[in-house]
């Protein structure tokens, strides 16, 4: 992935412009001083927004809720501590599809700035990092109930001037162990469909979900969404990209790494299933979206009481 050819380094030695930051309703913005900028709504720490180069990377609906009444269809919502429907006769079966953290609501920690090496040795770059926590006793009765463990959250957004990185710490603070799953279910904005493909996926093992769950062997090396796609690709080297692609070019349009989340989750709804979501608008939409979700889903992190767990991706885009 290139860097910017906006300009995006600060020269050393003179005095640095700061990220700013804007907090109203319950939504915080901050912008780097080359012109990128993050949003996230309290409403399930979710990034709302993720512009460089003066364009939104992220898609959101136009029907998506933003009032805190449904998890927000768009951005990146927060999988936590269950992914997809719950097992039955499972501690999380109380829970909604894809748990409680995209549904409640957080506290912005503060933000913290540093300065990182840039593109050559004259320069260095800012980036601004964002803090957001979600604790037991912050959910509502519902939740509670519905999962008794004492934990802790901390989810750090982090804006550089060529990536978005999302990172969660778990945090078991009761006396009792527990499993959970993790997702970062990251609607990724695209002009088409038909002109991207989805590479770094050839020879991994996926669980089909249109498919009854079946698991299969991906044979493409470069994924050309043409139908309903719902896969769990499993057991990926968290370092090598996913990478989607421009399918006229070959130039990456966005490059995905992880640390410590060996799933990805490919999901675009298509024609039927888009309209059937009510806040998924307009209709025509799937077109310009493709989900690519980092995350840890094929099995259950266990964290014993005391222990902490930290896993997150980072997102390069080609603008
Ligand atoms: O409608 P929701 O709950 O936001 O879920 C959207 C999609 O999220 C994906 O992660 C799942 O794999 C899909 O099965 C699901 O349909």
């Amino acid at each position: 992935m290139g860097r910017s050819n906006k300009p995006s380094a600060i020269g050393v030695g003179a005095s640095l412009p700061q990220p700013t930051l804007s907090i109203k309703d319950n939504i915080i913005e901050a912008s780097l001083p080359t012109g990128q900028s993050v949003t996230v709504h309290l409403y399930g720490a979710t990034v709302t927004s993720w512009k460089t180069g003066g364009q939104e990377q992220l898609f959101i609906s136009e029907k998506s809720h933003l009032d805190g009444s449904k998890p927000i269809r768009g951005g990146i919502p927060l999988v936590f501590p269950v992914f997809g429907p719950p097992p039955q006769n499972h501690v999380t079966s109380p829970l909604p599809q894809h748990g409680f953290a995209r549904n409640s609501n957080w506290e912005f920690l503060g933000k913290s700035s540093s300065e990182a090496p840039g593109r050559d040795s004259d320069h260095t770059d800012l980036t601004v990092k964002l803090d957001f926590g979600l604790s037991h006793s912050m959910l509502t009765d519902e939740f509670r109930a519905a999962w008794p463990y004492e934990f802790g959250l901390v989810y750090s957004v982090t804006l550089t001037t060529d990536s978005l990185e999302t990172s969660l710490q778990v945090r078991n603070e009761g006396q009792q162990n527990f499993e959970f799953q993790v997702l970062m279910h990251t609607y990724l904005n695209i002009a088409d469909i038909s002109d991207i493909r989805v590479k770094g996926l050839e020879s991994k093992t996926y669980l089909d979900k249109t498919l009854q769950g079946t698991s299969h062997t991906e044979s493409s090396p470069a994924l050309a969404i043409t139908q309903e796609t719902d896969r769990i690709y499993q057991q990926l080297d968290p370092s090598v990209p996913v990478v989607v692609a421009s399918a006229k070019d070959d130039q990456p349009l966005f490059s995905v790494t992880r640390e410590g989340l060996t799933d990805v989750v490919v999901w675009n709804p298509w024609i039927e299933k888009a309209k059937s979501m009510a806040d998924f608008g307009p209709d025509e939409a799937y077109r310009n979206m493709i989900c690519v979700e980092a995350g840890s889903v094929s099995g259950w992190q266990t964290l014993e009481a005391g222990e902490a767990w930290e896993g997150g991706q980072s997102i390069k885009s080609r603008l």
